[in-house]
């Protein structure tokens, strides 16, 4: 197995890279470097820096590398960004994701592992329930209709070339390494701020009482559990990728400033346009071949924040 990982200096990528090298697999990296960072790639792995906007070069890294597998995690991540710039969203995630299948097909790629989202796809989850597979999708930003149309490119790939795929409906992932500067992924945003005793944002509706939008937040090492899985072939088609238990942002700023031992400043906020009240994932079909969320929030949270009290970001 050659597995090509797009995104590989990224946070969930670099993991995944890890996972892979550990296991003996031969990997190569394309990153544009825009948010990845070389300090997150061991040394001597092959890397491509390469748009996924750039077809040329996707198409020369494919038929230098030959991958048999890829692992697509390269993406503008941020829910926010993709409803300012709902062009540039799909410029990455849908445009850049068809030059990344198109060279894969030249190159006679078996498999194709995507990081969707559960946390977005499903659209608004009401109180009680958790979203399965089988739930339609319902888009309420760019950011999640860009990641449904490009599930949808994977089916017609299948259907047409016989490509297999797993699409990781992935919930909140969290764990060393999430970039805390942009926007996007909450824990990192708060360990950072909190470190640096500045005070934290929490968007939250103006009622008393409202504790921050519900996410299914699950540890990065989890999430490579299941990448593994799906590169080795056990799983095909759509999975989410959660622990099918709810935390309200206020419960992620408690659980992170107990960690960390300091008591949080916060600045209160209106909803954040584009953002949903509540996620939560059914993550039944991936435990029934044999995937489990192993590490409980707190430990997470404790992993997460020794690691960027070890590397201030
Ligand atoms: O400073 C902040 C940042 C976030 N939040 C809140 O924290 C929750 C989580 O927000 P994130 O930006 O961390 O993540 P999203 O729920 O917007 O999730 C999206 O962004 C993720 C990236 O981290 C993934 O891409 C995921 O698939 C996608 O649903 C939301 O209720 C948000 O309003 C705050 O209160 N303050």
């Amino acid at each position: 197995m050659r597995v090509l990982v797009t995104g590989g200096a990224g946070f969930i990528g670099s993991h995944i890279v890890d996972a892979l090298l550990e296991k003996g697999v031969d990997v190569a990296v394309l990153d544009d470097f825009s948010s990845g960072r070389r300090e997150n790639l061991p040394e001597g792995v092959p890397v491509y820096e390469v748009d996924v906007r750039d077809p040329e070069a996707v198409r020369a890294a494919f038929a230098e590398f030959a991958p048999t597998h890829v692992s697509h995690q390269a993406a503008q991540i941020s829910v926010a960004v993709s409803v300012k710039q709902p062009l540039r969203d799909a410029s990455v995630n849908v445009l850049g994701g068809l030059n990344v299948l198109e060279a894969a097909r030249e190159v006679g790629v078996r498999h194709v592992v995507f990081a969707s989202t559960g946390g977005a796809i499903y659209g608004e989850v009401p109180e009680g329930e958790r979203a399965d597979e089988s739930w339609p999708p319902r888009p309420a930003s760019p950011y999640a209709a860009a990641k449904a149309a490009f599930e949808g490119y994977l089916e017609v790939y299948h259907r047409q070339f016989g490509l297999r795929y797993t699409a990781l409906r992935y919930g909140n992932v969290y764990g060393p390494r999430q970039d805390p500067h942009g926007e996007a992924g909450v824990v990192a945003i708060f360990a950072r701020h909190l470190l640096a005793g500045k005070p934290v944002t929490v968007y939250a509706r103006r009622e008393a009482g409202d504790d921050g939008g519900v996410r299914d937040y699950v540890y990065v090492g989890d999430v490579v559990a299941a990448n593994l899985m799906a590169l080795g072939g056990d799983l095909e088609g759509v999975y989410n990728v959660g622990t099918g238990r709810g935390r309200s942002t206020r419960e992620v700023l408690r659980t992170v400033a107990r960690a960390l031992g300091v008591e949080p400043r916060v600045e209160p906020a209106g909803v954040r346009p584009g953002d949903l009240e509540r996620s939560v994932l059914d993550p039944s079909r991936l435990e029934s071949s044999g995937w489990r969320a192993e590490v409980a929030f707190d430990e997470g949270i404790r992993r997460t924040v020794e690691w960027f009290k070890e590397n201030p970001f």
